[in-house]
C-alpha cells in the first residue's frame, strides 16, 4: 500500500450552532461536538484508508473553552499517525469570529479509529509519513497515546507498555 501524508485526509466541518444545540448556558454541548467530531474523525480516517472506519475509543476531549450560542464552529480532522488497521484522529476546533474572521482555538480531542471490512473485520491500513513539524510531533507521540488507551482499556498490559514507561524513567 502507497504510503500517505497526514494532508490527504484534511476534513474541515464548519457549521453554526443553533438553539437547540445549546445548554442552560446558551454554550455549545458538549455531546454535540463529540459528535460532530466524530464525524469529521470518521470522514478523515475514510480519506486515508478507503475503507469503512469505526470509532474504537476517544482517547483525550479537552473542553477548554465554552462555544457560544450562533458562533461559526471549525472543526479540522487529520489522520495524525496509522498503525495496522488502526488510525490515531488529532482534531483541533476553532472558533470563527464572525466580523473579523480571526480564528480562536477552543477545543481538541484524538479519536482512535479501525478500518473494517463489510463484515466489521479490521483490515490493515496505508502507512502515514508526517510532514509538518506539528505533524511530526503528533506522529511521535501516538504510539504513547495507543499504549496508554489499550492498556485502560485493559486490551494491554502495562509492562508491555515499553513506550509509555520510557516516560517515567
Ligand atoms: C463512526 C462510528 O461511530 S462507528 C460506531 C461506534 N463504534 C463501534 O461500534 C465499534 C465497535 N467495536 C468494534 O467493532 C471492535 O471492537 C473494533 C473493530 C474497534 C476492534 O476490534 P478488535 O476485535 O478489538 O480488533 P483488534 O484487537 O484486532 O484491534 C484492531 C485495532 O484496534 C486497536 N484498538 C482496539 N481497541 C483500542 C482502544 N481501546 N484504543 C486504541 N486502539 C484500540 C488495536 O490496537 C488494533 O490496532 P492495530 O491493528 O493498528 O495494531
Amino acid at each position: 500500500m502507497t504510503p500517505k501524508h497526514p494532508s490527504e485526509s484534511l476534513t474541515v466541518l464548519t457549521d453554526l450552532v443553533l438553539p437547540s444545540e445549546t445548554n442552560p448556558l446558551n454554550n455549545l454541548f458538549g455531546g454535540e461536538l463529540l459528535a460532530r467530531m466524530d464525524r469529521a474523525a470518521s470522514i478523515a480516517a475514510g480519506r486515508h484508508s478507503r475503507r469503512i472506519g469505526v470509532t474504537a475509543s476517544v482517547n483525550h476531549v479537552a473542553f477548554n473553552k465554552s462555544i457560544p450560542l450562533g458562533s461559526v464552529v471549525i472543526i479540522e480532522a487529520k489522520v495524525s499517525r496509522a498503525f495496522k488497521t488502526s488510525m490515531e484522529i488529532y482534531l483541533d476546533v476553532w472558533i470563527e469570529d464572525r466580523q473579523s474572521g480571526k480564528r480562536t482555538k477552543a477545543n481538541e480531542a484524538i479519536y482512535t479509529f479501525v478500518a473494517v471490512d463489510e463484515t466489521g473485520r479490521p483490515v490493515e491500513v496505508p502507512e502515514i509519513i508526517p510532514e509538518t513539524e506539528l505533524e511530526k510531533q503528533r506522529y511521535e507521540a501516538a504510539l504513547r497515546r495507543k499504549q496508554l488507551s489499550l492498556v485502560l482499556a485493559g486490551k494491554m498490559n502495562a509492562n508491555d507498555a515499553t513506550e509509555l514507561k520510557a516516560l517515567f524513567v
